[in-house]
């Protein structure tokens, strides 16, 4: 594994500076430089296009940023995504990855290969190896199900499952590796409020855990609920980083990601804003945004 040692941060997992990410002529992601520390939740959010999976995606060594620098845990990470694994990072993707018709249980336990002496190709050929070593990992591998609520369909197919729980399978997956650090790519798209509430529980929950989380999402009620704190990438570039209120209330975001587009109003930051100033992004989005997602909640204010 080739690893380079960086100067130890305390408390800092994930140290990313200065990464861009050129693909011929456009540049999908430029000089961004994050933080995650132990114990925290981030949010990464910003218009569709903004570079957010592509930012992802250096950091787990899908791709070899152009420019930059990755740390985790102030050793510099390999470029290969299952050596990124090995280090302590998992991640789920925006698009379910699941082994369809393997079960549930099946689909943790091959999580859990970069943690068993068992390769993947073990793992998923059954070889008399990999059985001895799932007599261990099956309780690593319960204890996730039990964690996130899938216990009692151990033995379904993964195709099966309906869609929320496909998620959270996705979830239990990544942990399987033992992360100290989980990437999330937008957890809650195509959930209910409901699934999506429970979701926000189970991230706290892995928090607390002590596995930090960086999630990439679209739906801001959830982001500026969850996060300790949360990045704003437009056209690839860092435009604030911040608590959730002090990124709520940035002017530049609301008008370049936040703003509720006039005609529909319903602020779901898509980046399509068409509000006329920032000041009346402002006023429609914080109004409209928290009464559109009460109603949904059945919450009150
Ligand atoms: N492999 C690739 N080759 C060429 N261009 C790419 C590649 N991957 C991403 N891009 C481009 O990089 C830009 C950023 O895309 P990316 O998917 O990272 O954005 P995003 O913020 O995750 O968007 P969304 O919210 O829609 O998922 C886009 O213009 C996209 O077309």
């Amino acid at each position: 594994m080739t690893t380079t040692t960086l100067g130890t941060t305390t408390g800092t997992v994930l140290e990313a500076s200065g990464v861009t990410m050129r693909f011929g002529g456009l540049t999908a992601v430029r000089d961004v430089s994050l933080t995650v520390g132990s114990g925290e939740i981030v949010g990464l959010i910003g218009p569709n296009g903004a570079g957010k999976t592509t930012f992802f995606n250096c950091l787990t060594g899908l791709y070899v940023p152009t420019e930059g620098a990755v740390s985790y845990k102030g050793t510099r990470l390999s470029r290969k995504p299952h050596l990124v694994t090995q280090a302590g990072i998992a991640r789920t993707f925006q698009n379910i990855r699941l082994f369809a018709n393997m079960t549930v249980l099946e689909n943790v336990l091959v999580g859990r290969h970069t943690r068993t002496k068992e390769g993947l190709w073990s793992a998923l050929l059954r070889g008399p190896g990999f059985k001895k070593a799932e007599t261990t990992s099956e309780e690593r591998a319960m204890e996730l199900l039990e964690f996130t609520g899938l216990a009692h369909k151990r033995d379904h197919l993964a195709r099966n499952l309906p869609y929320g729980e496909q998620r959270k399978l996705e979830i239990a997956r990544a942990l399987a590796s033992e992360p100290g650090l989980l990437l999330l790519d937008e957890p809650t798209a195509g959930m209910n409020p409901q699934e999506t509430r429970a979701t926000q529980d189970l991230v706290f929950a892995i928090r607390d855990r002590g596995t930090a989380v960086l999630v990439i999402e679209h739906d801001m009620r959830f982001i500026f609920n969850l996060c300790d704190r949360v990045a704003v990438l437009v056209q690839g570039q860092k435009l604030v980083e911040g608590t959730p209120d002090i990124v709520q209330a940035d002017e530049r975001v609301i008008a370049a990601y936040l703003g509720t587009p006039v005609e529909n109003g319903n602020g779901n930051g898509n980046g399509d804003s068409t509000a006329e100033t920032a000041e009346e992004a402002s006023k429609t989005n914080t109004a409209e945004t928290a009464e559109a997602a009460d109603e949904e909640t059945g919450d009150t204010p």
